[in-house]
């Protein structure tokens, strides 16, 4: 163990030293996440090549960067949570960890509920299958019925807007098209909780409009669990009840919306 990794166990209590993630699909627990001491380490080595010797050798220098640094929060049932926090501050990382792209290297994340995610639309689509089959597919892994699926599918190829390219391989599609079925999917299978990056731009100017639009009728229903990373306050205000602002991986301030984003401006003034 580096020292490094020495001060990081010393300082959370000996239980969360061990990473662990509980996910299920009880949409009826009163709390939807929650965070206990978690931390996420990348390591930054000098190069791909360094990187690529390490996974063999033992002495390969690298640096340890904290993403997130033994990070607590609990967010409830129905709750609409805005992360505020700078470039880098850790926002992402933390999402990640919630939609299961990436894990914690310490501490304790347990989320109730379906989660869809509103990042990296693109990702995750089988480029030799028609958009229609990614659906379907998509469906399949979400663990939806094929009778859930059929109901869905009308509804994703009109947002999608995709014409006839809807039964072409997705190989031919452009990276906007590739988001707009990203989108249309993400957004249309009713998740208890949705992650959203405002940041997210979809397709041209129009079709990005219309994907707000969505994204704002879906956080107004009370039954879903928001939690949503934007840089404007004025977002932030008009659909979350609370804030967590980080800073440097950390949670520093958690408090009603209001308070939130007077702390978080003061401390970028
Ligand atoms: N795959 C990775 N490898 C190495 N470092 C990473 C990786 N992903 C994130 N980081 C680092 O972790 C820190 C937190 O990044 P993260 O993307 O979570 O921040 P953020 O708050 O979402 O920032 P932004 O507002 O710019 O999107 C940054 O220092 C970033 O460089």
């Amino acid at each position: 163990m580096s020292s490094s990794d020495t001060n990081i166990a010393a300082s959370i209590p000996q239980e969360f030293a061990r990473p662990s993630v509980v996910r299920d699909n009880d949409s009826n627990a009163e709390v939807a996440i929650q965070f206990e001491h978690v931390t996420k380490t990348y390591k930054l080595f000098k190069s791909d090549r360094a990187r690529f010797l390490a996974t063999f050798l033992k002495k390969v220098p690298f640096k340890r960067v904290n993403a997130n640094d033994d990070l607590s929060f609990t967010i409830k049932r129905g709750e609409a949570v805005a992360f505020l926090g700078n470039n880098g501050a850790g926002k992402s990382t933390a999402l990640k960890i919630i939609t299961g792209v990436s894990y914690p290297t310490q501490g304790r994340v347990t989320v109730h509920g379906r989660v869809s995610a509103l990042l990296e639309l693109s990702a995750g689509f089988d480029p030799q299958l028609s958009g229609r089959e990614n659906i379907a597919f998509r469906g399949q892994l979400w663990g939806l019925s094929n009778q859930e699926i059929k109901e869905l599918e009308p509804d994703i190829i009109e947002f999608a807007e995709l014409g006839d390219y809807i039964d072409q391989p997705m190989r031919t599609y452009s990276s906007g098209m590739k988001a707009r079925l990203g989108f249309a999917f993400a957004s249309s299978i009713k998740p208890d909780i949705l992650v959203v990056d405002e940041a997210l731009s979809v397709g041209d100017r129009r079709f990005s409009k219309k994907c707000l639009k969505r994204v704002h009728e879906i956080m107004s229903d009370s039954h879903v669990t928001v939690l949503f990373v934007t840089h404007s306050s004025a977002s932030a205000k008009e659909f979350c009840k609370r804030g967590i602002v980080l800073e440097h991986g950390k949670d520093i301030y958690e408090g009603d919306i209001k308070s939130a984003i007077e702390f978080y401006e003061k401390r970028n003034s």
